[in-house]
């Protein structure tokens, strides 16, 4: 069954406990954290306090989404903080492999985010080392976005390199995710759905949870 980790990036900010148990109980599977540092990406959210505090309200896994350059510097932070798994971008670091493996280190889950305009062949020699590869369906940096539908392509194209080298992890999407497109998401392969506006933005978060899971 397809896993559906909420955006907290689109949640009211002001009431941000409540956003978050919100979600729990409407049936989520992870929390994506959207962390963007200004430089990265055009926008600045969350640092590692604010994932320390929110670890204490809800037993969901962290998903935390590193839009920030230098990810080796944040790796040990948000690790400590209560990070499940991290995700790091392959256009932010020369070194994907070494952060790579300093994720590991903190024996939590490695994952690495491909931009739109990325090729999957920056991954290919480091594919067997990931927990999690998430291809961006918009251009990082906002929430609300249209999605961007090469990413199919991208989807399908991955899980069969996957597939060659039998490996074990999931591919997630991230950008753009409704229920319009969830099946065509789950049908290319996709095995998480990150979404913030379809879920945030609506009244009844629960429906809008289930509607994505019924792919
Ligand atoms: O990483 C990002 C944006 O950079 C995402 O996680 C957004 O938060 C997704 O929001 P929607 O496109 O689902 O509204
Ligand atoms: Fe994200």
């Amino acid at each position: 069954m397809i896993q559906i980790a909420p955006s907290i990036l689109s949640a009211d900010f002001a009431r941000l406990e409540q956003e978050i148990l919100k979600v729990e109980t409407a049936g989520a599977d992870l929390l994506h954290i959207d962390v963007m540092d200004g430089h990265f990406v055009p926008n600045l959210t969350f640092g590692p306090p604010v994932v320390k505090a929110i670890r204490k309200v809800t037993q969901l896994p962290f998903d935390v989404h590193l839009m920030v350059d230098k990810p080796e510097e944040y790796v040990r932070p948000f690790a400590e903080a209560g990070a499940n798994i991290i995700t790091i971008h392959a256009e932010a670091t020369p070194h994907l492999h070494r952060v790579v493996q300093s994720i590991k280190e903190h024996r939590i889950q490695a994952g690495v985010a491909l931009n739109p305009a990325t090729p999957l062949c920056v991954i290919e020699e480091i594919l067997h080392d990931l927990d999690l590869i998430l291809i961006m369906s918009v251009n990082p940096g906002f929430g609300g976005q249209k999605f961007i539908p090469s990413a199919l392509k991208k989807i399908r194209r991955l899980k069969t390199m996957l597939m060659q080298i039998n490996s074990p992890a999931l591919i997630e999407v991230d950008g753009g995710v409704t229920s319009e497109n969830a099946a065509q998401l789950k049908d290319a392969g996709a095995d998480i759905l990150v979404a913030g506006s379809a879920i945030y933005g609506v009244v009844d978060c629960q429906a809008a949870i289930a509607s994505l899971k019924k792919v």
